[in-house]
């Protein structure tokens, strides 16, 4: 995993770089400014260069840069647009030095056209609210440009912190920047407009000790903004999360997943839940499905067993025996994809979630009911502090996950659907804590938190954006709790497991040819060589 830093996780090392280490800012300018420099002559190969400077310290390392730039015979004039009164020390230094090496400073409406390349370092992590005016026009003078861009830390415009587009942004060929990723680098539109982007060690030095604790070391002293930070699912990670398989397993041992799914027409979602969990190493998977599907599942998936839903679950029914009895035999339950939102479906589920005792992932219908009856969740496991008396039901709150994609995490929150794209982490993030689950908000980059913990997913591609792919997430996830890994786990393994299964799908078959059942086929690439 690779930690992704907002902007005042990334000023917090920068001071605590300064402070505890005695590393002048000077220096971490100049070390900037040479990653700059390199970038722009290792793959631009210009012989001219226009460098836009603001008044931060991103304009102070587009200022440094011109002059390493000229410094190897390369012309490299600035263009500054910013307010000098407001200019840092730091950025006033470089002016000055760059102008004392014979630089130009050119007037604010200079023509962009005549370089071989465009530095963009008008505003990095520090960009603080909309773009307007004549920092907009620039912007959008140099995206109407033919010149190739290369944005020092942030494509100017992109907030570091969610990588939305505050009012116009850059958009840059190569985006260079420092020590380590931001937010809004990853999350799109940010990770697009960024083009390709490099990393450059600069000397500034992390103070966060380990996984935790990074609001001790900013003291933000916001209760929003105390969590660890954020790191990314990386596929060297993979056989450390995985459950262990030992040789003289059964599978009895191996994890027995129960998977309520696909009410009358929709054995689909069943199927795909089902064959993703069986290639992901559960023992044993049993679908609990409409009657009318079990020759189309029984068929597709011979491997798993088929339990007809009953129609009367009534207490004392026999529908409720036999639903007691799959849920006494497994050792996990997914529910949802395909479950359908019928007084039916609502029943089941809420009989199902009171009655449940093992971990559950919850997707699809399941999520739909559960926004419109939010009451069917039973409270957390917690102890009475009066009575200590054992609570009604065993639910724990904490023992789901759940995996909703942005319009059902908006139906769940009641947020307008731009709310949870414009800020998915601090959503999930929220809605963890308030609820007590593991959430899985899935998309391009799909967040996973447990309301401390956070990971982002930045690896699998648009060809999962096809129907169904989210149904064999469900049964990836469902077979990682059945195997025992714990709710945060499980969901962080299963998005890693089913974006690499994606991938591997895309290399092979194409994102516009590939389809939700080959995620299942393709895990086995994934998994075939990972040694327990
Ligand atoms: N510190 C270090 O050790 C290192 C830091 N490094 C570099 O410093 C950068 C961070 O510098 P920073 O903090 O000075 O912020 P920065 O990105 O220049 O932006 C602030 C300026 O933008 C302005 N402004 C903001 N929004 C605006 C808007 N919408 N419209 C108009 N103006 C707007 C804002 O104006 P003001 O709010 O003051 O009016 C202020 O002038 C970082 O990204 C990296 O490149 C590297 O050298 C490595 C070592
Ligand atoms: N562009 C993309 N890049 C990476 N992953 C994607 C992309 N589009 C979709 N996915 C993944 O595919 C899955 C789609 O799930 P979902 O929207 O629930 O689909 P469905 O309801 O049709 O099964 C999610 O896991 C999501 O993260
Ligand atoms: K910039």
């Amino acid at each position: 995993m690779k930690v992704l830093l907002n902007s005042s996780e990334m000023k917090a090392c920068d001071v605590s770089t300064m402070m505890q280490y005695g590393i002048p800012s000077a220096v971490l300018m100049e070390r900037a400014a040479l990653a700059v420099r390199d970038a722009a002559v290792e793959h631009f190969h210009p012989e001219t260069v226009l460098v836009l400077c603001g008044s931060g310290n991103n304009g102070g390392d587009g200022f440094a840069a011109a002059r390493l730039l000229m410094d190897q015979g390369i012309r490299a004039d600035v263009l500054f647009l910013g307010t000098h009164a407001r200019m840092t020390e730091q950025c006033q230094l470089e002016e000055e030095l760059f102008r004392r090496s014979g630089g130009q400073v050119l007037p604010d409406d200079a023509r962009l056209s005549g370089y071989d390349l465009i530095i963009d370092a008008l505003f990095g992590i520090g960009l603080s609210r909309e773009v307007l005016g004549r920092y907009a026009d620039l912007i959008n003078a140099v995206n109407r440009s033919d010149t190739p861009v290369l944005s020092v830390d942030m494509p100017s415009g992109v907030s570091a912190d969610s990588g939305q587009v505050l009012g116009t942004a850059i958009r840059a060929d190569l985006t260079v920047t420092f020590q380590f990723e931001k937010l809004g680098q990853k999350l799109f539109p940010g990770a697009e407009l960024c083009g390709r982007l490099l990393t450059f060690d600069v000397g500034i030095r992390n103070p966060i000790p380990s996984h935790t604790g990074f609001s001790a070391a900013s003291g933000s002293g916001n209760p929003d903004q105390e969590h660890s930070p954020v790191y990314t699912l990386e596929e060297k990670d993979l056989p450390a999360l995985l459950p262990r398989r030992h040789a003289d397993d059964h599978k009895g041992n191996c994890g027995k997943l129960l998977i309520i799914s696909g009410n009358t027409g929709m054995a689909g979602a069943a199927i795909l839940a089902a064959r993703s969990a069986l290639r992901s190493g559960a023992g044993m998977v049993c679908v609990l499905s409409h009657p009318d599907n079990r020759l189309a599942i029984q068929t597709a998936v011979p491997e798993a067993l088929f339990a007809p839903w009953p129609a009367d679950l009534s207490p004392d029914s026999d529908g409720r025996k036999l639903l007691a009895r799959w849920l006494f035999w497994c050792d996990a339950a997914a529910a949802g994809p395909g479950l359908g939102t019928d007084a039916f479906s609502l029943s089941l589920l809420t009989v199902f979630l009171k009655n449940f005792k093992g971990h559950v992932v919850l997707d699809a219908d399941a999520l739909n009911l559960l926004a419109e009856h939010p009451e069917i969740l039973p409270p957390e496991r917690l102890p009475d502090p009066v009575s200590d008396s054992a609570p009604e039901t065993e639910f724990c709150g904490v023992s789901a996950v759940i995996t909703p994609h942005p319009g059902e995490m908006s139906r769940l929150t009641h947020s307008p659907i731009d709310v949870i794209l414009a800020g998915p982490i601090r959503v999930a993030r929220s809605y963890s804590r308030k609820t007590g689950l593991t959430v899985v908000l899935k998309g391009a980059r799909t967040v996973v938190t447990d309301g401390t913990d956070t990971m982002l997913n930045t690896l699998g591609n648009e060809g999962m954006a096809t129907a169904g792919s989210g149904d064999s997430l469900t049964g990836i996830i469902g077979a990682l709790l059945a195997q025992g890994l714990a709710p945060f786990d499980a969901a962080q393994t299963g998005v890693l497991l089913h974006a690499m299964a994606g991938d591997r799908a895309a290399a092979v078959l194409g994102t516009r040819s590939m389809k939700a059942g080959d995620l299942a086929d393709f895990l086995p690439e994934v998994l075939k060589d990972i040694r327990f």
